[in-house]
């Protein structure tokens, strides 16, 4: 037994080693950890459990039956985060570049599919050559097995994406299909062809960081929630993400000890919001003063501005926060917001978060490149998202709330089962301005004194229109509220809907205008 016992260590010794020292040491040269340093530095102290060490290649095209590494360049099992059970593979890039092969592939579907199995959310950390090349087209079809149980997960456990190092090729699109997406600056790339093919086949000149880099994807494609400065903090972000979350579809996300007064007065939420409809300020600040101190998390805090989106807990229970933006284009909803904000309200609503929404919106975007963009199947996705969400959807009206906007931030119509405004809210088709210029165009025209006019026919429309008693008079909004009183009943409500339960028509699925 003490022989066998000693094989066994000795093989596990060689498995942590990877690729050899030398590539290790290449790995830390270049600002990055190995797997197992990830792994180890993200999981709690001692909770991991790995699978397939002792596993190796079965190739034997190129003189690969002479390179055996252990673990096959991907390191997977479980562990625990804060206590709660993950399921996590980690890319080896120390063992051929990280490069997927068959076994890797069936590695990595080994935990997608147990932790399907027991419900448990997946943490992928990449670091990858992509497909194996001397492996051909079994890498390819790996690589497709992936992504099928990506899509079959997708909505039933959380799938959370580190990139750590290259991604690229058709490899993309199994973070691309993940909840979220963490990279990290000036050492993670997703793209699908590098600088090289790009120059080839368009004669364009680009640097990595600039085609595929952690800013570019978090701030201009949006590929990317979150770019961080170190792969520490991108473990401790998605560590902290975790605990706003169930372990899947149907569970309730977990409520933590509450440590902020649930009554507190949110007197300075409303001191934000500016006497001047145009003025801006930022919504960040309201939602702040509102959530459990300090608990706002934003996402994809870098696209997008115009729309805050995010976790927050409300009486140490888990909400998601959706708000316009007014100090970004006014807060507009443009295509981009559009898309934003549908994919994290779906996200809530698969896995059971109630969402709050802070709604203070002059419109959808106009001009033609909003319109020839697609401004209109793409704002619609968002009307969707709210419209097929059967979570609890809780409204505050701060401000504005103007035409189909009004309607697709969580309105009445669309579900809202709490839609309250602030007394400085405005409800109406349009702003004052464009409505009485439309509604008294000739009138202006004949006017002694047309801006003396206009201004006193805008007065008479604010006073008339832009404000929220007309729709509280229909019910659209079921209370005028205090800014004071804001937290206190945003956190009743949400214990009065923790019960709600609401069934939609049985379909296979909708039609997404994606
Ligand atoms: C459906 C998915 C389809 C796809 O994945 S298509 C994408 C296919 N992959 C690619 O085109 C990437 C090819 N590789 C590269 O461009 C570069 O290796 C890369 C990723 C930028 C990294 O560059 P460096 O950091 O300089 O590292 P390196 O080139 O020295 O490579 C490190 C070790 O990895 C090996 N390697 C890289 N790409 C590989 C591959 N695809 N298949 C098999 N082995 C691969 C490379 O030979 C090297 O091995 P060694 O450590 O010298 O033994």
């Amino acid at each position: 037994m003490d022989d066998r016992i000693d094989e066994l260590r000795a093989k596990r010794a060689e498995a942590r080693q990877g690729g050899g020292e030398d590539r290790i040491a290449k790995q830390h040269d270049k600002g990055k950890k190995t797997a197992r340093e990830r792994i180890d530095y993200f999981l709690d102290d001692g909770s991991f459990h790995e699978f397939d060490q002792f596993r190796t290649h079965r190739n034997h095209t190129f003189g690969m039956e002479e390179q055996q590494l252990l673990t096959d360049g991907v390191v997977t099992g479980y562990g625990e985060v804060n206590g709660r059970t993950v399921f996590v593979f980690a890319h080896d890039f120390t063992v051929f570049g990280g490069s997927l092969g068959e076994v890797f592939a069936e590695k990595i579907c080994k935990v997608m599919d147990k932790a399907m199995e027991v419900g448990a959310p997946v943490v992928g950390l990449n670091d990858s050559a992509g497909a194996r090349i001397q492996e051909g087209v079994g890498s390819l079809g790996g690589f497709g097995e992936i992504f099928q149980r990506n899509v079959d997960a997708s909505g039933v456990i959380p799938q959370i994406s580190g990139i750590f190092g290259p991604c690229a090729g058709g490899a993309v699109y199994s973070p691309a299909i993940t909840d979220f997406v963490f990279m990290v600056k000036e050492t993670s790339h997703m793209f699908i062809t590098g600088p090289d093919v790009v120059e080839t086949v368009t004669g364009e000149e680009v640097s990595f960081e600039e085609l595929g880099g952690a800013v570019t994807h978090a701030s201009t494609s949006g590929s990317a929630h979150f770019a961080e400065a170190s792969e520490e903090e991108a473990l401790d972000n998605i560590a902290r993400l975790l605990s706003y979350l169930p372990q899947n579809n149907v569970e309730d996300p977990p409520r933590i000890d509450p440590w902020d007064d649930p009554d507190r007065d949110t007197t300075a939420a409303g001191e934000i919001v500016p006497d001047a409809p145009k003025k801006p300020y930022d919504s960040t600040a309201v939602i702040d003063e509102i959530v459990d101190e300090g608990s706002f998390f934003e996402v994809h805090e870098d696209f997008a501005k115009n729309l805050v989106v995010g976790f927050a807990r409300l009486d140490g229970r888990s909400v998601g926060v959706v708000a316009n933006q007014p100090r970004v284009n006014a807060g507009t909803l443009d295509i981009e917001a559009s898309e934003k904000g549908a994919r994290f309200v779906r996200f809530c609503d698969a896995f059971n978060i109630p969402i709050v929404t802070f709604e203070d919106v002059p419109g959808f975007m106009p001009g033609t490149d909003q319109e020839h963009g697609g401004i209109i199947r793409h704002g619609a996705k968002l009307l969707y998202a709210y419209a097929e969400a059967t979570v609890p959807l809780l409204t505050v009206i701060t401000r504005k709330a103007y035409g189909g906007a009004y309607c697709v931030m969580a309105s009445k119509h669309i579900g809202g089962d709490v839609n309250y405004a602030w007394p400085t809210a405005e409800i109406a088709v349009m702003g004052p301005k464009g409505a009485v210029n439309i509604l008294y165009r000739e009138e202006l025209a004949d006017a002694d004194d047309t801006e003396a006019r206009r201004q006193e026919l805008i007065d008479e429309y604010r006073e008339e229109f832009a404000n929220p008693y007309t729709a509280a008079d229909r019910g659209f909004i079921d209370d005028v509220i205090e800014p004071a009183e804001t937290r206190q009943r945003l956190v009743d409500d949400l214990e009065l809907l923790l019960s709600k339960r609401e069934e939609k028509p049985s379909k296979k699925h909708g039609n997404l205008p994606i």
